[in-house]
Parts: structure tokens; sequence; C-alpha cells
């Protein structure tokens, strides 16, 4: 296959990952929520100047958290258009999929109290 073909194609598969990222937040309460919040801890690094390791720290768990929530909704998306009627296994593979956010969302959560609670009740 010729290079320039190859580079179409990857260009147009970020193309199409911006666009499921795009409804991905448009479209999904979770994510917008998950969104708001990683604003708001953004503006916070700043506010509280974290350094370079909390950044990363942050970074890192605002892109697992939101990631993984993407994943969960492609799961869901998936689930419902095998089997649009109530089944167990469908239920099961949910609640696991629902579970791994979770436990993303735990750890995170727990990053951000220990980078921010010694700044504001210093
Ligand atoms: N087809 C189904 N069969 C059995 N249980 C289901 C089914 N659909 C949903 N459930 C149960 O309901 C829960 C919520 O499923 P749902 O797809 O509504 O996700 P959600 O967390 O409400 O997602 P969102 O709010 O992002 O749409 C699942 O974790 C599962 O326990």
């Amino acid at each position: 296959m010729p290079k320039e073909s190859f580079l179409v194609n990857r260009i147009k598969s970020v193309g199409f990952a911006l666009k499921g990222a795009w409804l991905l937040v448009r479209t999904e309460a979770s994510i917008k929520i998950q969104v708001v919040i990683a604003i708001v801890v953004t503006i916070a690094g700043f506010y509280f100047e974290i350094s370079s390791t909390e950044w990363i720290l942050q970074i890192f768990a605002i892109a697992l958290v939101l990631g993984l929530e993407g994943l969960n909704t492609a799961v869901e998306k998936i689930s419902d258009y095998v089997q649009p009627e109530f089944d167990v296994k469908i239920g099961f593979i949910k609640d696991i999929s629902a579970g791994a956010v979770m436990l993303v969302s735990i750890a995170s959560a727990i990053i951000g109290l220990i980078i921010y609670i010694p700044k504001i009740f210093q």
C-alpha cells in the first residue's frame, strides 16, 4: 500500500476517534459529569500550583476515568444492540463494565483527596 494512502487512513482514523469522543461528551450524561469534574480539578491544579508529579497523577486519573467510561458506554451500546430484551447475562456484562469504571473512579477520587486535602486544610 502506498505511503500516502497509509497516512490518509491514519488521519481518517483520528477523525473518527475525535468524532467518537465528541459524540460521547454530547450524548452521555455520566461523561458530561466527569468532564465537568476534570475541568474543576484542572482549574484547582492551577490555583493550588500542584507539582509536576501531582499533574501527572491527576492527568492520568482523568484520562483513565474518561477512557474507561467511554469503553463502558461502548459495552452498553453493544449489549443493547445484540440483546435489546432483558437478559441476565447482559445484566452481568453491564454490571462488570460499570464496576470497572467505579474502581477507577474511587482510586481517582482518593488521588484527588491526597493531592488537595493538605493544600485546602494547611
Ligand atoms: N438488557 C438488560 N438485561 C438485564 N439487565 C440489564 C439490561 N440492561 C440493563 N440492565 C441492568 O441495568 C443496569 C444499568 O444499565 P444501563 O444500560 O441503563 O446503564 P446505565 O448505567 O444506566 O448507563 P447510562 O446511564 O450511561 O445509560 C445494568 O448494569 C444492568 O444491571
